[in-house]
């Protein structure tokens, strides 16, 4: 069915002069709101203002413009049905509906906003268009976002109307922006800045939530090759992110459920650090993890902390990848390689590697930023704040020990307790300088992960600190660090056991520090 009358009725304008001449050009009648009308028509492009077609005024400051029967009667209209309808509303057909509403979201995320402002960006007369518009998608094409304006017009332009096909996807999209706008709106008004009492208003967490995702990509398979999966993306994805990450490898090969949670294990992991630093993992656990001047040796060592366990291993890195670093990476089996960016000399030797995925992030944000994280369980979902703490837990922590740890030591703890808040509980975490050089994950019994760490790290235990995520509840753990060689021990305290943890340490001769926060990861 060719496009007759089109009726644009946008706040954000991008690309609306182009799209709006091109359909003009192409014969279509422009009806349009208010200020819509006023940018059309300030370019030249005739236009009806939905006023005139309606016959009644824009009133109450703009909270009633478009909502009248001649509009959703001329929207919602079946061809053949309605035609009677329609006639007696003075109305006519309206196939082409161009809407996006007001940024309340936008203005929402500016806490200075007032509450009034808030209740104004409620956008009314624009999502009633939007779903009348996609509820009729067997006759009329509705656009919400201004990326989709090109497709539209190429097939006007080619067809001189809108298929099917693309008429049904923009009505689901259509929905789903609505869905998002009212669930942004009820998030908002049952949220701290809506909240009627003190008590209310210190309750960051609003009562209904409600999280805009989009597909990606279907996956291969989910976590094992029997279950399904598919990947989606957070309609406002921060920057950094894998969402928003570039995929460059050579064979194009997309992420795998288990790359995707690896990958994202990793990039947290990283993001740690300032200086140039590499994290190698496997099942979400880092296997190594070094800081160093420069990239490669970062990289090289903290393959080399468990060379057997990167294998087929997921890489992060803090900066951009170059050609030397990106050599030792060629070295061993990787599943993926992800950093902020990739040189081109980088990428020629690792697009070598068939099979190995390759992410570009962009710039990140710091780890300590502030933002939340979600977590499934049965009929539910947890949310909390991210464990964002700055650098400087152990400097600042209180020595419980007779002895003082040395600079070295307090380096190498500072180092270890960094790396075991990315490390799953128990998590215990032996280095040397800034090198991991044995990791226990995951262990239901802390002392259990104190000697996994130290068979790992074989000789290298001997000399080295040790980060615990959550406090010894026994002398044992101490006393089996100190039989493996290590000689200091950052852990946050608070057991009643301390006095007996302490009084350990201090027997055979360790540095303790109390960091009093706890990094517990699940
Ligand atoms: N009140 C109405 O009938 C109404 N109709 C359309 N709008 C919105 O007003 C904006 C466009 O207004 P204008 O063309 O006057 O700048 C769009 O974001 C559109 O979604 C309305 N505004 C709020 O509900």
């Amino acid at each position: 069915m060719p496009i007759r009358t089109a009726l644009l009725s946008v706040s954000d304008k991008t690309g609306l002069m182009p799209f709006a001449a091109a359909l003009s050009k192409k014969g279509v009648t422009i009806l349009s709101s208010g200020g819509t009308a006023k940018s059309l028509a300030a370019e030249g492009i005739p236009v009806e203002t939905v006023e005139n077609y309606t016959g009644s005024p824009e009133v109450m400051g703009g909270r009633v413009k478009t909502l009248h029967p001649r509009v959703h009667g001329g929207i919602l209209a079946r061809e053949g049905t309605d035609n009677a309808d329609l006639e007696r509303l003075g109305a006519k057909f309206i196939d082409l509906v161009v809407v996006n509403l007001y940024p309340f979201e936008k203005v929402a995320s500016n806490p200075n906003a007032s509450f009034e402002e808030l209740i104004e960006n409620i956008d009314i007369g624009g999502p009633s268009m939007v779903r009348s518009a996609a509820k009729n998608h067997a006759r009329v094409t509705i656009v919400c976002d201004p990326s989709d304006y090109e497709r539209v017009l190429a097939e006007i332009e080619s067809t001189g109307e809108v298929s099917t096909s693309l008429r049904r996807e923009l009505a689901a999209k259509a929905y789903a922006h609505t869905a998002a706008y009212d669930a942004a709106i009820s998030g908002v008004l049952s949220g701290p800045r809506a909240a009627t009492s003190d008590e209310a208003s210190a309750n960051p967490y609003p009562r209904y939530l409600t999280l805009p995702f989009e597909r990606a990509y279907g996956l291969r398979y989910g976590e094992n090759p029997h279950q399904t999966g598919a990947f989606y993306v957070e309609r406002s994805a921060e920057p950094g992110t894998i969402a928003r990450a570039e995929s460059l490898g050579a064979g194009g090969k997309e992420l795998s459920f288990n790359n995707l949670v690896d990958v994202d294990a990793a990039l947290e992991a990283v993001r740690e650090f300032d200086r140039p630093a590499a994290v190698v993992v496997k099942h979400t656990n880092p296997c190594g993890v070094a800081v160093s001047g420069d990239l490669a040796s970062a990289y090289k060592t903290a393959r080399d902390a468990d060379a057997l366990s990167a294998f087929g291993g997921i890489v992060a890195l803090n900066r951009e990848v170059d050609e030397a670093t990106a050599k030792i990476l060629a070295e061993t089996f990787l599943e993926c390689v992800v950093a902020p960016s990739f040189s081109g000399s980088a990428l020629e030797v690792l697009r070598a590697k068939k099979n190995l995925r390759l992410l570009a992030t962009g710039a990140w944000l710091p780890a300590d930023h502030a933002g939340l994280t979600y977590k499934r369980v049965s009929g539910g979902l947890v949310v909390q704040a991210r464990d964002a703490t700055a650098p400087g837990e152990v400097t600042k922590g209180k020595v419980v020990t007779k002895r003082q740890p040395t600079a070295e030591e307090l380096t190498g703890l500072e180092f270890a307790w960094r790396v075991c808040k990315h490390v799953k509980s128990n998590a215990i975490v032996l280095a040397k300088g800034e090198r991991t050089v044995g990791v226990g994950a995951g262990q239901m019994s802390r002392v259990v992960s104190v000697q996994i760490a130290g068979e790992k790290a074989g000789e290298e235990s001997k000399g080295s600190v040790l980060a615990s995520d959550a406090f010894f509840p026994f002398p044992d753990g101490i006393e089996a660090a100190a039989k493996n060689g290590v000689t200091a021990v950052a852990q946050p305290g608070g057991s009643v056991k301390d006095p007996d943890v302490i009084a350990a340490a201090d027997r055979l001769g360790l540095a303790m520090v109390f960091t009093g926060a706890r990094h517990f990861r699940h």
